[in-house]
């Protein structure tokens, strides 16, 4: 498929949040003309999407399913890819984001965006990478000519699965290292925890149809140390939050916009139970954010667990 090759192309940007409009302003900032769409800002979708050569979401995983609903029923042309930024697992379905935007929209391309990319980092100008991943490449390569700037250096990948998978589970590990730090246990237990869940994430990823090496790439490894070591990341401050005393209500509260990571783990539990899947780590902070445990007993769970080589024969 031919994608346009204009100086000015139009993207539509579907959610004005923290993500959405970081997006937008980096694809602004390459002179391209966007129609951004929000609730909140009371435009209508089929507006929005007029003329888009390109559909970019950044809405929070549990408006996904609704608003690709939506835009099924406007209907969109065949060749407009579908972007999709957002990182999570549906509650009801456990389907990722970009299985829902391709079980709605068979026939256009999907591109996966996702990479070590903390919007208030961005806001600012400092300079960051992602990737664009797809199984249509020449979808992959169209994005990639859309967004790459000096601000933000764009990498093509050919597995959706494993780049958005990367991007979803390290939400996860941001909650355990944000109770790691909370409770102060050192570079050490860090670094084992960082490295253990990097495991766990490559286990689980791979058993749903991610490539190994993504994860040791941006979208894996680099968006788990961006956000598994800032502040910036709402999903580390629920962890530290609650390492604090806080309960998770008032950790949401406080923090007024989407932590992903806390219904991704009860959905990434409910698959782990499903396929028997080991998820040490997650397990953990599963039984944390539904006050089965307290943080230090997650701890020492961990600590105590079965003694094991550091490698299964079959991992990697
Ligand atoms: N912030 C970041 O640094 C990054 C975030 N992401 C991912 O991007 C996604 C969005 O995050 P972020 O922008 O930070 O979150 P925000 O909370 O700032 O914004 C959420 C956006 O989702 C929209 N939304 C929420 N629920 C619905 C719904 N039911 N129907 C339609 N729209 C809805 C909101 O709409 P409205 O504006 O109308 O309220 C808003 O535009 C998340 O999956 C996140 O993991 C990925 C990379 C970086
Ligand atoms: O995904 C992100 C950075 O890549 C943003 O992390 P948080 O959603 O935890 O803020």
């Amino acid at each position: 498929m031919e994608f346009p090759d204009k100086e000015q192309a139009t993207l539509t940007v579907l959610g004005a949040g923290a993500w959405g409009s970081a997006l937008a302003e980096l694809a602004g900032h390459n002179g391209h003309k966007i129609n951004l769409w929000s609730r909140r800002l009371g435009n209508t979708l089929e507006e929005a999407v007029e003329g888009a050569d390109l559909i970019v979401s950044a809405i929070s995983m549990k408006g996904v399913a609704a608003t690709a609903g939506k835009l099924q029923e406007i209907g969109i042309p065949d060749h407009v890819p579908i972007v999709t930024a957002t990182k999570g697992l549906d509650a009801e379905s456990t389907r990722t984001p970009s299985q829902i935007w391709h079980e709605d929209f068979p026939d256009h391309p999907i591109v996966v965006l996702s990479g070590p990319n903390l919007s208030a980092e961005i806001e600012r100008h400092l300079p960051a990478a992602t990737v664009v991943a797809s199984a249509d490449m020449a979808a992959a390569e169209f994005a990639q000519k859309l967004f790459a700037s000096s601000l933000l250096r764009v990498y093509t990948s050919n597995d959706p699965m494993g780049t958005e998978l990367g991007g979803t589970l390290k939400n996860v590990i941001a909650i355990a290292s944000g109770v790691c730090d909370g409770l102060e246990l050192g570079i050490n237990a860090k670094s084992a925890l960082l490295t253990r869940a990097l495991t766990e994430m490559i286990r689980i990823g791979t058993h749903l149809g991610g490539q190994t090496e993504t994860f040791f790439g941006l979208s894996g490894l680099g968006d788990m140390l961006a956000t598994c070591n800032s502040a910036l990341s709402r999903n580390y401050r629920v962890g530290y939050g609650l390492a604090k005393g806080k309960t998770l209500e008032v950790i949401l509260q406080e923090l007024g916009s989407t932590a992903e990571g806390v219904n991704t783990t009860n959905v990434l539990i409910a698959i782990a139970n499903r396929e028997k899947i080991p998820v040490p780590i997650s397990e953990e902070v599963y039984r944390l954010l539904n006050n089965e445990i307290n943080p230090q007993e997650a701890v020492e769970a961990l600590m105590e667990r079965d003694l094991k080589p550091e490698f299964h024969e079959q991992e990697f």
